[in-house]
């Protein structure tokens, strides 16, 4: 674990981009807390009258302004600091930020340069634009959920991470970065129409491109990548921890079957789907008798795709990972995982500081962006924005 990167006091790759992002509930903090790892200076647009705790916990290496965007002088407050801003992220459900008087055609308009960013579950277009949703809808109608789950179960969502932040946060985030860099040839900013239900479709590009190799033939739960196949399954330590086993290919097929102390003269063929089932149960009953310390002893340094299945407190003090520097502990003692992927020369430099109070930067942001303190006393008077200075000195 470290505390302090390896990059720290060299230039990031998004040094000098400027970007504001609309307090959201998962997904955009994510993307605003990527750009931000990786050099960008992140303004949290959080709202005023704000409540009383910051439920964003991706805020890191983010300021925070807090500013009623409901209000005219809100609105126009916002349009100015659009007119500063290389990126705006929004998250809210289509026709709110017209409603509002910021849709793109008016900050385009005044800021032909920015990168207008709108992550959504559905989209700007189409029949579901306008309405309310959740990771788990929008994985729903992405085709998705419906190859996920065991057999004989209902679909399953995996918590939140495959819509929100995968096909989401994390998409949203790339088209901004090829927004930025086609700028650098135009001159010209855009809009980004981020819907996760086309992100998650798209992560799932494989899924959908193997439909004819006979991968995905058997129901739901009973293919070899959808925990149909014993060697691609997890199992249960006489610890009650657990195991995962990858062991696809029939090289690392082998080992695995050393592995665990199994003749293969005496076992049915690796691809034999009638046997599966009773192949499970085999698999199962040898886990059983040992820890999971023990299995990694057994199996760490071999090709056999086996690994211990972690918990979150583990995973931090395994060696690979500890070798890697692969989490990181801020001055508050959050562990949270280290920016990925890793570039060589401007690596990301997350901020090892807490994350911000609700509207803790009001007033620097604006002073930033150019506002005078004439101006700032007369939002401060309007109730337009709100500061957080006695919390954050606390
Ligand atoms: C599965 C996930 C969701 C996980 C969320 C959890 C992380 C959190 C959910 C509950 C939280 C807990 C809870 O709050 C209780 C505690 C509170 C405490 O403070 C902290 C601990 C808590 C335990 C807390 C902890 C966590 O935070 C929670 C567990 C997802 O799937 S997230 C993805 C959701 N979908 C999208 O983002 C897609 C796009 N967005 C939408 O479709 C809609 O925004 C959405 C999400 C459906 C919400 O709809 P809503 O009607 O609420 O909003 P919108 O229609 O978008 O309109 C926004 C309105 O707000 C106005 N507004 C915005 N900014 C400002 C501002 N600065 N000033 C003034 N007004 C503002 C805007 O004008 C809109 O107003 P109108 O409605 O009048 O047009």
């Amino acid at each position: 674990m470290f505390r302090r990167s390896a990059g720290s006091g060299r230039a990031m790759a998004l040094s000098g981009v400027r970007v504001l992002e609309l307090a959201g509930l998962a997904p955009a903090p994510l993307c605003g807390m990527i750009l931000a790892d990786f050099g960008a200076r992140v303004v949290r647009v959080d709202r005023a009258p704000r409540s009383a705790v910051a439920t964003d916990v991706q805020g890191r290496g983010k300021r925070s302004l807090a500013l009623d965007l409901k209000r005219p002088p809100g609105a126009a407050a916002l349009r100015r600091l659009c007119g500063g801003a290389d990126v705006l992220i929004e998250p809210f459900r289509h026709g709110v930020m017209e409603k509002l008087g910021l849709g793109p055609e008016v900050l385009l308009h005044e800021n032909p340069r920015l990168i207008y960013a709108r992550l959504t579950g559905f989209g700007q277009t189409g029949k579901y634009a306008k309405s309310a949703g959740h990771d788990i809808n929008y994985v729903a109608l992405s085709g998705v959920l419906s190859k996920l789950g065991r057999k004989g179960e209902n679909p399953y969502a995996p918590l939140n991470l495959l819509a929100d932040f995968a096909g989401g946060g994390v998409l949203c985030a790339l088209g901004i970065i090829i927004a930025l860099y086609e700028r650098t040839i135009s001159g010209k900013g855009q809009v980004v129409d981020a819907s996760m239900v086309e992100g998650i479709a798209y992560i799932s590009s494989f899924l959908w491109k193997s439909q004819n190799l006979g991968l995905w033939n058997r129901p739901r739960g009973e293919n070899l990548l959808d925990s149909g196949a014993p060697f691609y399954e997890t199992y249960k330590t006489s610890d009650g921890k657990f195991m995962a086993v990858g062991a696809i290919e029939p090289q690392f097929y082998d080992q695995l079957i050393k592995g665990l102390g199994l003749d293969s003269s005496k076992l049915p063929s690796q691809l034999s789907f009638s046997d599966w089932p009773e192949m499970k149960k085999k698999f199962a009953s040898i886990f059983a008798q040992k820890t999971q310390s023990e299995w990694c002893r057994i199996f760490d340094g071999t090709d056999a795709c086996v690994t211990p299945v972690l918990s979150f407190d583990d995973a931090p003090l395994h060696q690979h990972n500890k070798q890697r520097s692969s989490f990181i502990k801020n001055d508050q003692e959050e562990i949270s995982p280290r920016p990925a992927p890793l570039l060589s020369r401007t690596p990301a430099v997350p901020s090892f500081e807490r994350d911000p109070f609700i509207g803790e930067h009001t007033e620097e942001v604006l002073l930033e962006y150019g506002f005078t303190q004439e101006e700032i006393a007369k939002l401060y008077s309007d109730k337009v924005i709100e500061s957080n200075k006695l919390k954050a000195n606390l």
